[in-house]
């Protein structure tokens, strides 16, 4: 038997050897940037440049803005970090943005996340798939979303505006505040549920609870802080080798039997709807002689997990955002009241014009609403990073710099949209940023809450239309203030990916007898 003495020696001699052999890792991992002549934020061990993140001071999406707001501070074109050991690059310069969004979109095609078919199939989703998989199914959504479905789906929407609207009365009379977060949030899971799915959730009479709870899931789980962690310190193809989810095995159940159900019910009663389930089901049926996006392989089918993971990031998205940014306006709303009462003033002018009915031309008219959206998405982009990961070895333009294969890229659209160059004022709500005339004096990229290029957000002008048709039911008729149960003080949720605002947001309704 070992002296326990010598045991104890060895195990500390162990210890330090393991620590320094990850010491000399991490600061060999640390002159990534420096050996690139790349200008770079000085990192610490472990987190590189992520601290705040993990001490839960600030939001992914912060840690990576105020990477952008320090560079640019420094009158640099562009700069390195490091999330952990990760070498990040950060384009500043809007030239170098649009390139790498657009105009060389083909070496950046990918958002870099995890996924795994296999052992969780929720994960591939459009958003994490890559290469033709994601390019074949990506090339039939648009059709889901033209001006002539958005029409059909805004009459859906109005209908399902009725409770919402029995629901503000009922308060208001009752003089009692409202916790908008939450109602919001039941609001547009009952519209995308209906316009989507052709599914009543009726989320608003507190029914259906648990859809909700599992939608939540997706963004709340899917980038927690050690997923995260995990994600980017350990290969993607090793995490796959050991079985690593992303997803809970009852959220999987619940969302792929869900889904089934919907799929089986349509397909025996011979439904169709001409939505995105219809067009989701048609991918699940061998179609002969169809070649994928390549022109190379015949198309696959989706399976029927496969199929599930498309309609749960159809639904998680379309609620979550749509919700998260009728908080942040109602809430910029009340604190701004001079902006409230110009919004209702053209609510009601446009009304007039349009003999007083609330179509989907009378609400695309109102450009104040439009402008009041911009810029709610500008302060607060629900989705607050655009990750790309670098393809092929990529020049930078207007440098001697080249990045290399497979570096991961940020474009920060919340740095970018919080830039004192192109917002004079940015931490300070201002709908008439988004005039027209000062709208030119910037570059097309210095707004992008929905993302640019081949990647851009697929359901945007849903998005749009549902917080629109949110915003007006309430702002025509009622004044809304902020009442004194709202958290106090601004902070967003921590380990969180996209922007929500920590806390209750409770708003006292006044109701508008005349205009
Ligand atoms: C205010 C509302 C919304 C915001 C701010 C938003 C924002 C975004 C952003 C920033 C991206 C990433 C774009 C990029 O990488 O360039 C994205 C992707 C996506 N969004 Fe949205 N979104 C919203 C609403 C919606 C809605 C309503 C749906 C569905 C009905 C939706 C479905 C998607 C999908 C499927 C993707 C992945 C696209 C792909 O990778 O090909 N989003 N969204």
């Amino acid at each position: 038997m070992l002296d326990p003495s010598y045991t104890t020696i060895f195990l500390l001699g162990l210890s330090l050897a393991l620590c320094s052999y990850l010491i000399y890792l991490f600061q060999t991992s640390f002159q990534y940037w420096k050996k690139r002549n790349i200008p770079y934020l000085p990192p610490t061990i472990p987190f590189g440049n992520a601290l705040d993140l993990f001490l839960g001071k600030v939001t992914f999406g912060e840690v990576f803005s105020n990477a952008y707001l320090e560079f640019k501070k420094r009158g640099l074109k562009h700069g390195g970090m490091y999330y952990l050991q990760t070498p990040v690059y950060i384009p500043v310069d809007p030239e170098i943005v649009k390139k790498i969004l657009i105009t060389d979109a083909h070496n950046f095609p990918n958002h870099g996340m995890y996924v795994n078919p296999t052992d969780d199939p929720l994960s591939n989703h459009i958003f994490n798939m890559e290469g033709s998989y994601w390019r074949s199914l990506r090339s039939k959504m648009p059709a889901n979303f033209t001006s002539a479905k958005m029409r059909h789906m805004y009459q859906i929407m109005l209908k399902l505006a009725e409770p919402y609207k029995q629901l503000l009365e009922q308060q208001a009379q009752l003089g009692e505040p409202l916790e908008i977060k939450s109602l919001v949030s039941r609001f547009s899971t009952d519209i995308i549920s209906a316009c989507a799915f052709g599914m009543e959730s009726k989320t608003m009479n507190n029914e259906n609870l648990d859809l909700l709870k599992h939608g939540r899931q997706f963004f709340d789980y899917q980038w927690s802080r050690w997923k995260n962690t995990l994600v980017v310190t350990v290969r993607r193809d090793i995490l796959a080798k050991l079985g690593f989810r992303i997803f809970k095995k009852e959220t999987q159940k619940y969302v792929i039997d869900m889904y089934t159900n919907i799929m089986e019910h349509r397909k025996k009663e011979g439904v169709t709807r001409n939505d995105i389930t219809d067009s989701l089901i048609k991918l699940t049926e061998k179609r002969e002689g169809e070649l994928d996006f390549d022109g190379k392989h015949a198309m696959e089918p989706l399976d029927i997990p496969n199929f599930a993971a498309q309609m749960f990031v159809f639904f998680s998205a379309g609620f979550e955002t749509s919700s998260g940014t009728q908080t942040f306006i109602l809430y910029e709303l009340a604190k701004n009241k001079h902006c409230q009462e110009l919004l209702r003033k053209e609510i009601n002018d446009v009304l007039r014009r349009h003999g007083n009915k609330l179509t989907y031309d009378a609400i695309m008219d109102m450009k104040y609403l439009q402008n009041v959206i911009d810029e709610t998405l500008r302060l607060y982009p629900i989705f607050p990073i655009l990750p790309r990961v670098c393809k092929e070895d990529y020049p930078i333009p207007g440098t001697d710099v080249i990045l290399e294969k497979d570096t991961f890229v940020m474009v920060t659209n919340m740095g970018i949209q919080r830039d004192p160059e192109y917002y004079p004022n940015p931490e300070q709500f201002n709908p008439d940023n988004f005039d027209v005339e000062n709208k030119g004096n910037r570059p097309h990229v210095a707004n992008i809450p929905f993302g640019e290029g081949p990647r851009i957000c697929v359901g945007k002008r849903f998005g749009i239309l549902q917080t629109k048709l949110g915003i007006v039911t309430l702002i025509k008729d009622y004044e809304v203030s902020l009442n004194k149960r709202t958290t106090k003080g601004f902070q967003f949720e921590a380990d969180q990916l996209i922007l929500r605002k920590k806390g209750d947001v409770w708003l006292d309704l006044k109701k508008i007898e005349q205009y």
